[in-house]
């Protein structure tokens, strides 16, 4: 095994470095940047050989300094929170100027740690586009074992299961594995939810289906959680980590913060930060310069660090700081290197930029007390005895969040035609869901609407559409040269015109399902309890209807495609084994190397991308035969 260089290698007697030659404290085989959800599983199957040694650094906190997080009620208390970066979006110029909040997790686990608990994995179409688009072995037939392996589901244990649960929660065995990421439903279900899939399926014609998880993704049913068997979350940090964290080839540091990444120079034999200069591990000279390790901050300490690579850096920072990354240590567009005097290792004018992302906007109704979870939320009394039951008995409110069951529609090409919509068979993405609806037994979102004001004695439910084949892209850009400053984010929701057709078709949508009986009788009021946006907005108004979406809008939290896996040439950034185009020895794996987002929450494909890049980093080392050991038992 090899030993670890934890002191620094420096003493008074050595010769002191070049000024330019960073001292490396550390050095492990492995360096990954970034502790989330990707960051995760990669530590886990990195470290599951016992061949290589992996230091995970990660900018957050361990998630339980938030321990709401663990709970399904206790999601509401998430958003601003020591766990999330409390990022704000550019003045979003399509939604009049609007600064949207966008969440993001920030401790070990990442978003894992912080997300909505839904978990689907989208159509076998979008993972075969990904392969035709240039990346082969990222089909759905090569994918699919993955999700399987990363899974383990837990079928329902209440003793009596209700009408709606026999119904409803439904799953297909073979599609789960015994993996480290537990599966499984929430507790409580307030009837208006099963209204809501009848609704789905009789006003919009969505199949009520056994299971979203096998590759078809049009379909209703009640969704499938991140929860172990106790109701707890199941999120990277307490499957994948929990797993491997007793393992003596790996080491995770938590508030250790990532500043820069080291590059060796072939032209030279230094080694530098942001890439000035270096030599290879191995001393031979390489035509690219080479990633050698990274800089971070000791937050326990104080002291800035540099821990050294032999094989490769991983960067798993995410959808809007892995571009970051790249960019502060020279890697991007030249115009945006050249803004903050970053010195340039390999111009790519891909990087930050593609930022693929699903919106939202819901209509509000009010609702019967019984058939919403507002009064759970109205009062410290009320919040304290739905805790009360879900830590004592595991039942009540608490155990759900606020809404996980979706549906998801796919519209014909003549349809799609019909409206306007022309662009998206073109994009190539007519064999897909169009449409995901999502169902709150809450106000949703929590933004304030301008057509009307949440009342503390009132329960309400809330019906959200996505757009699953959203057009608009943005970017993520440099505020600075520093990783200490959040970058400029900007999704530039509805800049593309189709974006707002699919709107409007899509509020449509949603009224017909609010509207239809089978969710209208848990409603209080005219117009199916409907007060967001009400009688202010006409059906047949289309103007007034994109109006109204524009200020409702907010984010679904899938940001992607900012270090896409495409060839260089097509906007790419990583190639199909997610290794950094122009430099050696450097690999992004999260949810940003995505090339075609999936009809769905992305979660599934993020833990499907970190079990691939894992497969791939082992193979390229030479830790093969894993399956064999494990047949003959070898345990590490
Ligand atoms: C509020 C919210 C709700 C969501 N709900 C759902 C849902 O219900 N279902 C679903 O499918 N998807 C959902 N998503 C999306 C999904 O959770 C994310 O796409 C996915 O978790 C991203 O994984 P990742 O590994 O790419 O990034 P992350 O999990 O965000 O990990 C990136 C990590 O890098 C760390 N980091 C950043 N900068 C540095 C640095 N300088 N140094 C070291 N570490 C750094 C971060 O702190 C973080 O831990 C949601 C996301 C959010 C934010």
């Amino acid at each position: 095994w090899p030993a670890y260089h934890f002191e620094k290698r420096q003493s008074s007697d050595t010769p002191p470095a070049q000024p330019e030659e960073p001292t490396f404290e550390e050095e492990y085989d492995f360096v990954i940047a970034g502790g989330g959800t990707a960051g995760l599983v990669l530590a886990n199957r990195l470290t599951e050989s016992g061949r290589f040694s992996v230091l995970v650094l990660e900018a957050g906190p361990s998630p339980e300094v938030v321990r709401a997080y663990e709970s399904p009620g206790g999601n509401q208390f998430l958003k601003g929170s020591a766990v999330d970066w409390g990022f704000q979006t550019t003045p979003q110029e399509h939604l009049g100027s609007r600064t949207l909040q966008y969440l993001r997790g920030r401790s070990l686990g990442g978003s894992s740690v912080t997300n909505g608990l839904y978990y689907a994995r989208g159509s076998a179409e979008v993972y075969n586009q990904w392969a035709e688009k240039g990346n082969p072995g990222w089909g759905w037939d090569t994918v699919y074992p993955l999700f399987v392996k990363s899974t383990k589901f837990n079928p329902p244990n209440t003793p009596e299961l209700s009408a709606f649960d026999q119904e409803y929660k439904t799953w297909d065995p073979s599609a789960y594995g015994g993996g480290p990421l537990e599966l499984g439903f929430q507790g409580y279900v307030p009837e208006s939810t099963k209204g809501f899939v009848v609704a789905c399926s009789e006003a919009v014609g969505i199949p009520i289906v056994q299971d979203l998880n096998l590759g078809d993704s049009v379909g209703v049913k009640h969704g499938t959680a991140t929860l172990n068997a106790a109701l707890r979350r199941s999120s990277s940090y307490d499957g994948f980590y929990q797993q491997a964290r007793n393992r003596t080839n790996l080491r995770v540091l938590h508030d250790a913060p990532v500043t820069g990444i080291a590059f060796s120079d072939p032209s030279s034999d230094n080694t530098a930060m942001n890439g000035n200069h270096t030599m290879s591990e191995n001393g031979t000279s390489s035509a690219l310069p080479k990633a050698v390790g990274v800089s971070y901050i000791d937050q326990r300490t104080g002291f800035v660090r540099q821990a050294r690579a032999r094989k490769e850096v991983i960067v798993s920072m995410g959808a809007f700081q892995s571009p970051q990354l790249l960019m502060v240590s020279g890697i991007g567009p030249q115009a945006e290197l050249e803004k903050v005097g970053v010195e340039p290792v390999h111009i790519n004018e891909n990087v930050g930029q593609h930022l693929n992302d699903h919106s939202v906007f819901s209509i509000m109704a009010r609702a019967n007390p019984e058939s919403s979870t507002t009064e759970m939320s109205s009062s410290p009394d009320n919040l304290q005895a739905a805790q009360a039951d879900f830590y004592d008995n595991l039942t009540g409110p608490y155990t759900a969040p606020s809404g996980i069951t979706n549906g998801f529609q796919k519209l014909s090409a003549e349809e799609l035609q019909q409206i306007g919509a022309q662009a998206i068979i073109d994009a190539g993405l007519a064999n897909q869901s169009h449409i995901e609806y999502l169902f709150e037994s809450i106000w949703y979102p929590w933004i304030p609407t301008p057509y009307y004001t949440a009342l503390p004695n009132e329960s309400y439910i809330s019906i959200t559409a996505s757009s699953m084949v959203q057009l608009s892209r943005g970017h993520i850009m440099l505020r600075t040269n520093s990783m200490s400053d959040a970058p400029l984010i900007n999704p530039n929701y509805y800049a593309d015109e189709t974006d707002g057709i699919m709107g409007i078709h899509s509020f449509r949508y949603l009224r017909e399902i609010l509207r239809h009986p089978a969710l209208a009788q848990f409603t209080v009021g005219e117009n199916a309890g409907e007060v967001s946006p009400g009688p202010a907005v006409a059906d047949d108004d289309d103007e007034a209807i994109l109006e109204y979406v524009r200020n409702n809008t907010i984010p679904n939290w899938h940001a992607s495609g900012t270090v896409q896996m495409l060839p260089e040439e097509d906007g790419g950034v990583v190639d199909p084994r997610l290794r950094v185009y122009g430099v050696e020895g450097l690999r992004v794996i999260d949810c940003s190397i995505i090339p075609v987002l999936p009809d769905v929450n992305i979660l599934a494909a993020v833990y499907m991308v970190a079990e691939k890049g894992a497969d791939m980093i082992r193979e390229d080392w030479g830790d093969v035969g894993l399956d064999e050991k494990r047949k003959r038992g070898v345990r590490h």
